[in-house]
């Protein structure tokens, strides 16, 4: 399972709470909403790989002490193991800066009740709302042949010993 980060900056908007997503452009998964994040560095850990995506992908700026492990995500992906992920989710408390789009990525703002599910992966209905509803889980997600759609998906609460 290659580790990967993902970093949910979140914010109120006329009393709405709002979470940064973006539209992947390039690379795997291109054409979709996903969370900001990606692969883990050699010899860094998940919350610093998170805030460095983070600035990558959108130009705000958080550091590893300003984030909060919010949930892990396990993807399979049994007809490309390859492509399987141990993904760990960050909330950042407080950033800096102002978000952009870059070659990779175009950063949008959503709603929770408006959540772009249409553009998302279809698992994502599987933990991101949980997470958004401040439930701190490690999901499993086992995608069918298609890559694309869920074949099966369970959930239990995040405890210490759980993988980020
Ligand atoms: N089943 C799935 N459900 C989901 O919601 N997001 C998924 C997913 N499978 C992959 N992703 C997302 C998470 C992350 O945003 C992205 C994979 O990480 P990356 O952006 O790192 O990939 P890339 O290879 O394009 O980029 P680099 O890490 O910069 O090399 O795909």
């Amino acid at each position: 399972m290659t580790p990967i980060a993902l970093c949910f900056p979140l914010r109120e908007r006329h009393g709405v709470p709002e979470v940064l997503l973006g539209l992947k452009k390039t690379g795997f998964g291109a054409g979709r909403m996903v969370g900001l994040g990606g692969h883990l560095e050699p010899g860094e850990n998940a919350a610093e790989a998170a805030c460095r995506e983070l600035g990558e992908e959108s130009g705000l700026v958080t550091t590893p002490d300003d984030v909060d492990l919010a949930g892990v995500v396990d993807f399979h992906f049994p007809a490309r193991p390859e492509w399987s992920m141990a993904t760990s989710l960050f909330i950042p408390r407080r950033w800096s800066g102002t978000e952009g789009e870059t070659d990779e990525i175009a950063p949008a703002w959503f709603p929770h009740a408006h959540l772009p599910v249409a553009q998302m992966w279809a698992d994502a209905e599987h933990w991101l709302h949980r997470m958004l509803a401040g439930q701190r889980q490690h999901t499993v997600v086992v995608l069918a042949d298609d890559n694309t759609t869920v074949r099966a998906t369970w959930s239990v609460p995040l405890t210490d010993r759980s993988p980020s």
